[in-house]
């Protein structure tokens, strides 16, 4: 099967159609960092009548130029005060108190010259000075939270005086995550002969998908023996909403989690991009279910995990994405290897305003080479028609958000 342009990979995860959403009422303080699946509209006017800004004393504006006003009473917040300020008079205002009626404006207590039972204006103010007009922090009927927002302060924050204790957000799905290779150890396992390696692939997707805003489930690692991958990745699937593999994806005799796959009877998205790391990804469904084979070359699995397995984690929660391309100036020269679109793990900086990409300690070799992710790093981007680059030259780099 002919490799796909890695474009037209990204537009078919795009396209993907979700039937069913899975949401939940969880308790306000519970929704941080949920994705919220219902619109909040406001079903009031905040305020609802017109509020004091300043402590001070609510007068009728026009009254200013008597420079002398009588104090009627006291207005404390809080207190449901029924005198009205008519002309001559002023009532003690202060921040929060509603504004009595018939006053338009408060002038503040620095402005003025208490006189017993008179205060004197020393500095007017200008109609309506210090009034928090009725729908000033929003109105009624506006929508100020969309659905698929991520929730944080801000939205608990604004749904608190809203009044709103319970609120619907999309279940965080729950990603099932499976290494398999013969020659893996888990971590703390005993090795017991050389051609064990230590597997950091199944480590890195859990941290992965605790990031993007998934549920992990910790599988580990299994052996690469068909029956053993096929029960696993089929017992992965009745307990998860999307599951995730690494390793088995190529050509080799051992390479079973790609015929796994088909013959679950999933319908296979795609198999096979021109990307760089990660040609062999593989992505199907069942109904609202997925399953994504990544490479198992440490480098691959963890980019081919970032530009697919996060976006599909979004999806099913209509969230946004949490990684951006911003543009950068070259440092260094890049040299284009593969006629595929290419992720090259480099270093960003940021000075006054703009990206920097260098390659300082970043290694060139396989895609086994995950200390390449260390440090600063983003991925630089590069599409299959691009050639190499020089110092100076701008680029398109992905930051993990
Ligand atoms: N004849 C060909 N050989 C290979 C091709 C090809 O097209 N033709 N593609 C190469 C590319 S590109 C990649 S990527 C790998 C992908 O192979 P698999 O997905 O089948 O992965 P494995 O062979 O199982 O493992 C590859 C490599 O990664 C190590 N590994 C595996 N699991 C883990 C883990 N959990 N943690 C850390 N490292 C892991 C494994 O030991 C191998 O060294 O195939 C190339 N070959
Ligand atoms: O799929 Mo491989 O990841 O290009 O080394």
């Amino acid at each position: 099967m002919a490799f796909m342009h890695f474009d037209e990979s990204m537009q078919m995860i795009d396209d993907l159609a979700i039937k069913n959403y899975k949401t939940k009422q969880l308790p306000l303080m519970e929704s941080q960092g949920f994705i919220l699946a219902e619109d909040i509209v406001a079903d009031h006017n905040s305020p609802e009548f017109p509020t004091s800004a300043m402590d001070g004393y609510a007068v009728i504006h026009k009254d200013l130029s008597l420079g002398r006003l009588h104090i009627g009473s006291i207005n404390p917040a809080g207190s449901d005060l029924k005198e009205e300020v008519v002309s001559g008079m002023c009532i003690k205002t202060f921040t929060g108190s509603l504004m009595p009626h018939g006053a338009d404006t408060l002038i503040p207590i620095e402005n003025v010259k208490v006189d017993g039972d008179e205060i004197i204006i020393k500095t007017e103010v200008p109609q309506g000075f210090s009034v928090r007009e009725p729908g000033e922090n929003y109105a009624k009927g506006q929508m100020l939270i969309p659905k698929g927002t991520k929730i944080d302060f801000p939205q608990i924050g604004v749904m608190a005086s809203l009044n709103i204790p319970q609120v619907t957000v999309y279940e965080k799905p729950t990603v099932a995550i499976i290494s398999t290779g013969s020659e893996l150890l888990e971590l703390g396992e005993e090795q017991t002969s050389d051609a064990q390696i230590r597997s950091s692939n199944n480590y890195i997707l859990e941290a992965i998908v605790k990031k993007y805003d998934g549920v992990p489930l910790q599988l580990g690692c299994i052996k690469d023996d068909k029956e053993t991958i096929t029960k696993n990745i089929s017992d992965a699937l009745n307990k998860a909403d999307i599951v995730v593999t690494t390793g088995g994806v190529s050509v080799g005799d051992f390479d079973f989690v790609k015929d796994v796959i088909y013959e679950l009877g999933c319908d296979v998205v795609f198999k096979g991009v021109r990307v760089k790391p990660g040609q062999h990804i593989m992505v199907a469904r069942k109904e609202d279910k997925f399953i994504i084979g990544l490479p198992g070359f440490a480098y691959s699995s963890t980019v081919t995990a970032l530009l697919y397995l996060v976006p599909l984690i979004e999806k099913l929660q209509q969230g946004q994405s949490a990684m951006h391309r911003v543009n950068a100036t070259l440092k260094e020269p890049f040299i284009k290897r593969a006629k595929k679109a290419e992720f090259t793990a480099c270093n960003v900086s940021l000075e006054k305003g703009r990206y920097y990409v260098d390659f300082e300690g970043k290694k060139v070799g396989s895609s086994a080479i995950l200390t390449n992710m260390l440090g600063n790093v983003a991925l630089l981007v590069t599409s299959e028609d691009d050639t190499s680059k020089e110092i100076g030259d701008e680029v398109s780099v992905l930051l993990f958000g």
